[in-house]
């Protein structure tokens, strides 16, 4: 059995574990990382594809609000690039199929002919739920206004006595689809609002508008880069299956290694954490957080062509299909590289897509983009998914979020202001970040919050 020393051991090399090394290591804590995988990135993943050299399958987008992300791009000597969006949107309702430059509401009324009230009362909803919002403490969201009913109703019941047309209720589903990749009434009414507060408003894309920026190169090449320089502070093929605490300090066991430690910081996806054995035993609120917290379930599918021949026809590649398999479609290509269509497959269409066979399931998404951009759209050179449910170092996607009654009933272990803690474990990881919660800003957030906290219960030891 190898046996490793160290102030701090870092487990999971996504972006908040890396982030938590980098900052510990520059606060000069002897600080490992170690990561269960051959590769690090989490869920961000790039596989090579037929004509180009990779395409992104896990978190890919960023937007200029987002500070932490932007500055490690370009500390990293890499660039954020606007993604494609010149052209007509698309919004595909059964069989007919509309253009449209503004929003997917206005193309209902105006395109689609749904009666006027169908595009009032999703305003209506849109203007409450920026209303609310602000209400809800991005720390504490079981704290003030009227956070006990709100966590005690689903968004979809709250929905009900709002929105009375199924056209209305369907686009607000796509809301939770793009959110948490989860339907309407698997989640509290606070869960929605606190999903808006930590993303600073509601997110264009969620409503089904634009993405923003991409990374040229990948995120996952941001995380390559972030890896590199850690060097030899970074274990790959480690899976950690055990933290023990004693009065000496932590011990991270693996199998094949043991790593002691003064402190530790959890950086996996917070759906793992009951797998793993604690001694002594997570306190039970902890556990119970940890333990309750629902997966949703997104692939993203990409298909590639030879050019993007739907630019052509002045359709800019994105839009959403109301009944497709993929709910929302990008262009993803990338500068004068062949064309790309990437799709999400989200929620409950994601849970019934994933049970079909991948020929079947690839026939499917095809067809959907053929009912839009023609028949060339069924023979790509090439189509890409990754499942990242039936991952066993990730198990969800795009992250995962409490059920209704959870916030208030025990998420004040998750640590308020502050990361999670048990004596001398903290946790990380985007889906605990008080701020851009579920994003790669928030995973980076997550990880420099828990390592500053560490640093400073080091420093408190020493002084003491
Ligand atoms: C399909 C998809 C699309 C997304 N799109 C976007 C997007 O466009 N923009 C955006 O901002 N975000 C997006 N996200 C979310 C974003 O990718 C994540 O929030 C972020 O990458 C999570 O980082 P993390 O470090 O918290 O966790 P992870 O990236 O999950 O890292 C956890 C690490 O822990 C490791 N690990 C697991 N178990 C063990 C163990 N037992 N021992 C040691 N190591 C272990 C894992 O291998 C992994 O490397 C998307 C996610 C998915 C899945």
């Amino acid at each position: 059995m190898d046996r490793f020393v160290c102030d701090c051991v870092v487990i999971g090399a996504g972006y908040s574990g890396l982030a938590a090394a980098t900052r510990l290591r520059a606060l000069g804590v002897n600080a490992i990382l170690i990561e269960a995988r051959d590769r690090v990135g989490g869920r961000t993943l790039e596989l090579p594809v037929a004509k180009m050299p990779r395409l992104e399958l896990g978190g890919q987008y960023i937007n200029d609000a987002q500070v932490r992300v932007n500055q490690l791009v370009r500390e990293v000597g890499l660039q954020a690039v606007p993604a494609w969006t010149e052209g007509d949107s698309f919004l595909c309702v059964g069989d007919r199929v509309a253009r449209y430059t503004g929003t997917p509401a206005k193309c209902l009324t105006e395109k689609l002919n749904y009666p006027a009230e169908v595009g009032a009362e999703i305003e209506r909803t849109l203007d409450e739920l920026n209303r609310l919002f602000p209400l809800v403490s991005a720390a504490e969201p079981w704290v003030g206004g009227d956070a006990e009913n709100w966590d005690a109703i689903t968004f979809q019941s709250w929905l009900e006595t709002r929105v009375q047309s199924d056209m209305g209720r369907e686009f607000f589903k796509f809301l939770t689809n793009q959110a948490y990749s989860t339907e309407p009434g698997q989640v509290s009414l606070l869960q929605m609002l606190w999903f808006i507060q930590t993303s600073h408003g509601l997110p264009p894309w969620a409503i089904g508008g634009a993405q923003a920026n991409r990374v040229a190169g990948g995120t996952q090449l941001v995380a390559q880069r972030l890896a590199e320089r850690l060097g030899d502070a970074l274990h790959l093929n480690q899976a950690v299956q055990a933290i023990v605490q004693t009065e000496a300090g932590v011990c991270v066991e693996t199998g094949e290694r043991d790593y002691f430690a003064q402190t530790a910081i959890v950086c996996l996806p917070p759906q793992l954490v009951p797998g793993l054995i604690f001694s002594p035993p997570l306190p039970p609120d902890l556990y119970r957080a940890f333990a309750a917290m629902q997966t949703g379930n997104t692939m993203k599918v990409q298909a590639v062509y030879d050019r993007p021949f739907w630019r052509d026809n002045g359709l800019s590649g994105n839009g959403i299909n109301w009944d497709g398999p993929q709910t929302f479609t990008y262009d993803n290509t990338l500068g004068d590289g062949p064309g790309v269509l990437l799709g999400f497959l989200t929620a409950r269409r994601a849970t019934e897509a994933l049970r079909l066979p991948l020929h079947e399931r690839k026939q499917a998404v095809l067809q959907a983009w053929a009912d839009v951009f023609g028949p060339e759209a069924l023979e790509p050179i090439d189509y890409i998914e990754h499942d990242w449910t039936a991952d066993q170092f990730t198990r969800g996607g795009y992250g995962c979020h409490f059920p209704p009654g959870a916030w208030c009933e025990f998420g004040a272990a998750f640590g308020g202001e502050s990361m999670p803690r048990f004596q001398n474990v903290w946790w990380a990881a985007s889906d605990l970040a008080k701020d851009w919660n579920g994003y790669l800003e928030g995973a980076l957030f997550a990880g420099e919050q828990a390592a500053e906290e560490v640093a400073a219960s080091l420093t408190c030891a020493a002084v003491g």
